[in-house]
Order: C-alpha cells, then sequence, then structure tokens
C-alpha cells in the first residue's frame, strides 16, 4: 500500500494564496492524473511533497502516516521521486555524474572511480531499455528531449514509492512519450503509485486511471478518467464551458494574396533551401522530430541564425542579420525558450509588455504613461493575464501567464511576420484557445503567420498547411483534414525508435 492522501493543504507567497485548501486522494497502484488552469497551484503541490516548500497548514500522508518533508533529501528518503517541470541537471557533469548524484558506486576508503561510475551509469541506462551513447559527455551537449528522459532516469533510479512526474512530456518526442508511459504503467503495475501533471488532455486521457482538476488554489472535482469526457474537464478547469477549443480553419483560396514569401530559403548546413508562399489568412505550421531544421528556419527569418536566400515580405526583399535588423522589418518571434531569449524575469510585468514598444508609446524619449497603462491593461485584460499588480516581476508568475506576457509584447508591436515557436508549450487550455483565436485573428487581418509545434494534434487541428521537416528538408507538405497520424508518420518515417534520441 503506498496511498497518498492530501487535505485541505494550504500555502501562500506573501499575498497570492497558491493552495487554498486542496485535497487529493492517490492509491498505490494507480496512475493519478492533476490538471488545472495555469496557476491553479499544482507545482506549489509538487513542492510541497517533495520538500522543496513546507505547506501552511492541511495534512499530507502516505501509507497512513503523515509526510512533512523538509528538504529534497527528506522527501527522497521517504520515497518521493518528482520529475520537475524545470529540469535540475547540472548542465557541466557528465551524463554518469547527473546520473548517479547521490548514489555513486564507491571503491577503497569511499572514492568514487570514474570508471566504476560509467560502467553503472551505463547499466542503469540499459536497464530502461536506453542506448547508453558516450555517458563521459556533459549533459550541456545534450538535446533538450534528452536531458529529460536522463532525469526521468535519475529520478527512479531512486527507487521512488510515489513518481510525480510534472509536465515531464513537453519536451519529448512521441517514441519518448511512448517509452515514458510504458515506465510508469509497470511502476504502477508493481504497485507505486504515480501522479501525472500534463496541459496535454489527450496523455492524461491515454494514461491516467483517475484524476483530479485544480482550480484556483483548490480541488473541484475529478474520478475514474473513464467517467470524465475531455469537454467535463475542461469545464472542470476553467469553471465554464468552452465550445471549441480550435477555431475554425481558413485555408487560403488559390489566388489568395502572398503577404510573405520564402526564396530558397535556407540555413546551412542544417536547413536546406526551401520556397514557401504564406498567404493572406492561413495558418501555416511547421512539425517534425526535436532537431530537424525547425530551429534553424525561425532562427533565420529572425536573424540569430545566418541565413540564405530571401525573403519577401510584402513587395518588400528583406535581408535580416540580427533580431534587431528583422524587428525593424516587422518580423516578430515568440521563442522556444522564454525565461532565456524573451522576458526580463525581475522586471514586472508592464515593464515587459511595454519594453519592446517604447517607440510608440514615448514622446522626444519620455514614456507616455498614459498610453503605457492603456497598452498594458488591454493586454493583460485581452490575454486574462492573471496577476495581482502589472508592476509585480515576472519570475513569481505561473508558466503559462509568463507566456501570456510574452504574446502581448510580440503583439503590442503589430508585426507583419508573426513567427510562433512552440508557444502553447506548458500552457493551459483555456489559454491555447485565446493564442489560437489571436493566431487566427492575425492572419485573418493580414499578418503572416508562421508557427512551429511539437504537439501533433495542435499542428493537425489548428494549421491550414503543415510542413514537415526532416533532416533539413520539407519531408511532407499536408493540407485540408489534417490527422495527427499523418503528421507523426510524415516526421517518423523510416526512422529506427528509440527513446535516446
Ligand atoms: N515563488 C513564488 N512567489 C510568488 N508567487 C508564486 C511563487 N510560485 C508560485 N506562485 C504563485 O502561486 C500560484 C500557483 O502557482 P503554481 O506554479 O503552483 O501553478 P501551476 O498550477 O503549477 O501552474 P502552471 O500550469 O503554469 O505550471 C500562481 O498564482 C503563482 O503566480
Amino acid at each position: 500500500m503506498r496511498d497518498l492522501v492530501l487535505s485541505d493543504v494550504q500555502k501562500s507567497y506573501g499575498g497570492t494564496r497558491a493552495l487554498r485548501g486542496a485535497s487529493l486522494s492517490a492509491r498505490s497502484g494507480e496512475v493519478h492524473g492533476l490538471v488545472g488552469e495555469n496557476g491553479a497551484g499544482k507545482s506549489t503541490l509538487v513542492k510541497i511533497l517533495s520538500g522543496a516548500v513546507r505547506a501552511d497548514g492541511g495534512s499530507v500522508a502516505l501509507d497512513g502516516r503523515a509526510l512533512r518533508p523538509r528538504s529534497p533529501q527528506e522527501a527522497r528518503r521517504a520515497g518521493i521521486g518528482t520529475v520537475f517541470q524545470e529540469l535540475s541537471l547540472i548542465p557541466d557533469l557528465s551524463v554518469a555524474a547527473n546520473l548517479l548524484y547521490g548514489i555513486e558506486p564507491r571503491v577503497r576508503a569511499g572514492r568514487i572511480s570514474t570508471g566504476a561510475l560509467h560502467a553503472a551509469a551505463r547499466d542503469a541506462l540499459a536497464r530502461f531499455e536506453l542506448p547508453a551513447g558516450d555517458v563521459s559527455r556533459p549533459v550541456r551537449e545534450l538535446r533538450l528531449a534528452e536531458r529529460q528522459v536522463l532525469e526521468i532516469v535519475k529520478t527512479l533510479l531512486h527507487e521512488p514509492q510515489v513518481l510525480i512526474l510534472d509536465e515531464a512530456t513537453s519536451a519529448l518526442l512521441p517514441e519518448q512519450v511512448a517509452w515514458l508511459f510504458a515506465l510508469v504503467r509497470r511502476f504502477a503495475a508493481a504497485g507505486g503509485c504515480a501522479l501525472f501533471i500534463s496541459h496535454r488532455l489527450a496523455e492524461i486521457e491515454s494514461l491516467c486511471d483517475r484524476v483530479t482538476v485544480f482550480r484556483a488554489g483548490a480541488d473541484v472535482g475529478g474520478g475514474a478518467i473513464g467517467e470524465l469526457p475531455e469537454a467535463r474537464l475542461v469545464e472542470l478547469m476553467l469553471g465554464r464551458a468552452v465550445e471549441r477549443i480550435y477555431p475554425p480553419k481558413a485555408p487560403a483560396a488559390r489566388d489568395a494574396e502572398v503577404v510573405c514569401e520564402l526564396r530558397s530559403f535556407g540555413a546551412p548546413p542544417r536547413l536546406q533551401p526551401l520556397d514557401l508562399k504564406l498567404r493572406h489568412g492561413e495558418l501555416v505550421g511547421v512539425g517534425g522530430l526535436d532537431g530537424q531544421g525547425q530551429a534553424e528556419l525561425f532562427g533565420a527569418l529572425f536573424g540569430t541564425v545566418p541565413a540564405a536566400g530571401s525573403v519577401l515580405l510584402g513587395a518588400r526583399e528583406l535581408r535580416c542579420a540580427s533580431p534587431a535588423a528583422a524587428l525593424d522589418a516587422g518580423i516578430a518571434l515568440v521563442p522556444e525558450d522564454r525565461a532565456a531569449e524573451g522576458l526580463c524575469l525581475t522586471l514586472g510585468v508592464r515593464d515587459n509588455i511595454s519594453l519592446g514598444s517604447l517607440g510608440g508609446i514615448s514622446r522626444l524619449g519620455v514614456v507616455d504613461r498614459a498610453r503605457e497603462r492603456r497598452l498594458v491593461a488591454g493586454a493583460v485584460g485581452e490575454l486574462q493575464i492573471k496577476v495581482a499588480d502589472v508592476r509585480d516581476p515576472v519570475g513569481g508568475l505561473s508558466g503559462g501567464n509568463q507566456q501570456k506576457v510574452l504574446l502581448s509584447r510580440v503583439l503590442a508591436r503589430s508585426p507583419r511576420l508573426l513567427l510562433l515557436y512552440d508557444a502553447t508549450r506548458g500552457v493551459d487550455v483555456g489559454t491555447k484557445t485565446e493564442i489560437y483565436r489571436l493566431m487566427r485573428e492575425q492572419a485573418a487581418a493580414g499578418v503572416a503567420v508562421l508557427f512551429y509545434s511539437s504537439d501533433a494534434a495542435e499542428l493537425a487541428a489548428l494549421a491550414d498547411r503543415v510542413l514537415v521537416l526532416h533532416d533539413g528538408v520539407v519531408r511532407a507538405q499536408l493540407s485540408g483534414e489534417i490527422s495527427e497520424e499523418e503528421i507523426v508518420a510524415a516526421a517518423v518515417g523510416g526512422r529506427r525508435k528509440e527513446a535516446h534520441a
């Protein structure tokens, strides 16, 4: 028996009540889903269970015994294994050292031998059906998906009784998700208790036995997954019914105006030259496995990666050798890593939104505060950014709300080519609906919109046209009724299936 019971758990950060009385009961042998809007309190609950923060009130019990870890080490000793939303690997240490951190094999006099460490790491990877590769490589050289896999294995090596996965699939490739799901099912079948948090409801439906829904810091419903259709889950999460998540498609007519054209545009050697016409009103998506040239395409368009070929925006041919030049030309990007490339986490929501539009709201170099207030209030209202005070630092917001701030800033510049790189990763379904609506509105208003998504279901349902990249070339171009399976099939192609890509 490894039942996990949380009753009336409370936690405040300053004036923000992150958990205002949350309860959840996950049984031994089950995979329990936890869903909720951005900011609903899911990660706060994870932090309490894993010893990163202390609850202000309520109780947590594992196997009927009170669980109050005062540190991550104590939580681990109590049998809690957590894969966090933000990875905890140490970039400069090797794969082996990260994997076995704290449980290194010791040789004479307690010393660690590199040979033994590497052998133990290769052995551990093999146990999880992963190719060992070079375990002496520093983690910083790994791709995000590989790091995520490593983090999962590292957590399981501690043989936890409760396995918590907080948005652990958001960086994984489809075959890696399948690998993880098989592991989690085995873990539960052996009597473990798994808590699975994801904004991808299809994953919740396919993996979980039961689910609990959080809204505004408290549980608002749940039960067996079979009895909770997706529409009901969404209604519980948002507190309102959503008629449709994706706006209707609007494929462009053959003779619709071309708003942006790429001619023999590429980023050698990772992206071969491609031709693409973006027509008025259409949404064009880019898909494929991680690392097939998508990042280079978006980087080249935004001036962060050297480009070849030409870009025509309206009648003008552009050459953008830097992001500053791209911004001046009317190109805006929502980047992959919002914390590193997009937002200034220590600045307030207001400054983050207005920063990109200072030219438009200043006179003689002085910011017109009234215009700034209108700009920020409009953005906060339109995207329903949850913030107590617009001067509060962006770093204290939940992931989804940070993403909304970034989008607001990008849209405030009124771009002519809008580039979105996995803009809905980690974003809740309510916010996704808003982002999709905005993308459609922008396209309808004549903005060229090109987006990359790691979520094949999103590409299929949202895009009028999907380009699937593979090894730097467009392997398939899909339009009309597009299915998720078609996209995945084109992306995977004849590639050998492997989890440790
Ligand atoms: N360190 C912090 N300081 C201040 N406020 C915080 C802090 N961490 C979280 N919060 C606030 O607590 C609330 C709950 O956040 P939490 O991260 O638990 O939500 P979540 O459900 O995990 O959201 P997401 O799906 O976006 O990850 C939010 O309003 C958030 O802004």
